[in-house]
């Protein structure tokens, strides 16, 4: 059993891995500022609010519990906003993560596990990506998630720590129980988005692009069910605390959906029309990201469960219904 401190742990995918951690027999310890997370989202552990820019709040937690390892999901993490806002992005992901790992040098904490994104590859030459394939960001959010991997390689290299880095592809769904689900404000996701669209709590979607080279135009996005990603991010913890080493994965489903697919799979799992408009292309949304790599597989036995299309849309909505956290 392990004391795992969970940065983010009242957003969307840091309190699934709260209950996976809690499933597991591990005592997840959520740091929060709340600034996108909720309150009724920390519900498997205990609750310790502060920022990760302010030091002595990291060294009040860090004191008051015997933190085996970090699990670090706290970050702004909107593509689009990234372009407009750059420096907010800089701020709370490159500096915020740097005053983590300064308490956790402080504090003889060596063990993290990092919520890292495909984002971090670009636009890919090939069709899917690999571990080895290069990173090169084609937007701030991106651009701060691969310096925070290299930020994670030197502290390695130079304090003998070690870290599992996951490049997640786009978390979907909700916990099949409905306790917990994705809830942002403003929503910028696509599947919440379109469900928000189908319950009339907006005119309609708008399809960001119909001219994308894919086969019908609009982007193709892997989409990986949360309830996976918080699997994996309990086996990742599991491998550090074993003495494994450090590494960096893929976490996708291997397969593409495009926008039009999405909206398309709403409608059957809804029963509902989307109200949907085509758009121009937001700014920084690279065609298509898909996994290509079993790397997750081979290294910790992962595989995703819960990931196909439909069933990420049916929890989703099965979420949506019950209408959410309270504000
Ligand atoms: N959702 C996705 O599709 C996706 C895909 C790839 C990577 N990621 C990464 O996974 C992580 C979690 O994403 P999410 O969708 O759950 O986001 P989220 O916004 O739901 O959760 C982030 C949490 O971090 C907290 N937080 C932010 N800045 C903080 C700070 N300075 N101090 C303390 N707490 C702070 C927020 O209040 C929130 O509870 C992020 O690092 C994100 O970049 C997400
Ligand atoms: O109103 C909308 C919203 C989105 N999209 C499109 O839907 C796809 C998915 O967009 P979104 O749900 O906003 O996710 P991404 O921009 O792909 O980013 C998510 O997935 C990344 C990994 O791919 C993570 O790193 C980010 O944190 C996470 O927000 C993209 O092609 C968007 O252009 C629309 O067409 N209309």
């Amino acid at each position: 059993m392990a004391t795992v401190l969970v940065t983010g742990g009242a957003g969307y995918v840091g309190s699934h891995a709260c209950k996976a951690l809690k499933a597991a027999g591990h005592v997840p310890v959520v740091f929060d500022n709340f600034s996108t997370g909720w309150r009724g989202a920390v519900r498997y552990g205990p609750l310790a609010e502060g920022d990760l820019l302010d030091p002595a709040a990291l060294d009040r937690v860090f004191a008051a519990h015997a933190i085996d390892a970090v699990m670090h999901f706290a970050a702004l993490s909107y593509v689009g906003e990234s372009v407009r806002v750059p420096l907010a992005y800089w701020r709370n992901n490159l500096a915020g993560t740097l005053s983590l790992l300064e308490a956790m040098t402080r504090h003889g904490v060596g063990r993290i596990v990092f919520s890292s994104t495909c984002a971090t590859y670009g636009e890919p030459a090939g069709t899917v990506l690999t571990e080895t394939d290069a990173q090169a960001p084609i937007n701030p959010y991106g651009q701060s998630k691969l310096a925070v991997e290299r930020m994670l390689a030197d502290t390695a290299a130079a304090h003998g720590g070690s870290h599992v880095i996951f490049r997640y592809f786009n978390a979907a769904g909700a916990d099949p129980y409905r306790e917990i689900g994705e809830q942002h404000v403003p929503e910028t996701h696509l599947i919440p988005l379109v469900l928000d669209a189908v319950a009339g709590k907006r005119a309609r979607i708008t399809v960001f692009g119909t001219d994308y080279p894919t086969p019908d135009g609009t982007c193709i996005r892997d989409y990986i069910h949360v309830t996976d990603l918080a699997d994996a991010h309990v086996r990742g913890l599991e491998h550090l605390l074993a003495g494994g080493g450090s590494l960096a994965l893929n976490l996708g489903s291997g397969s593409g959906h495009s926008v039009r697919a999405v909206i398309e799979t709403a409608a059957a799992v809804t029963g509902l029309p989307v109200p949907a408009e085509d758009g121009p292309r937001r700014p920084g949304d690279p065609a298509r990201l898909v996994s290509g790599s079993g790397l997750a597989e081979a290294r910790l036995g992962w595989r995703p469960r819960r990931s196909d299309l439909r069933t990420m849309i049916e929890d989703a909505w099965a979420w949506h219904r019950t209408g959410g956290f309270e504000a």
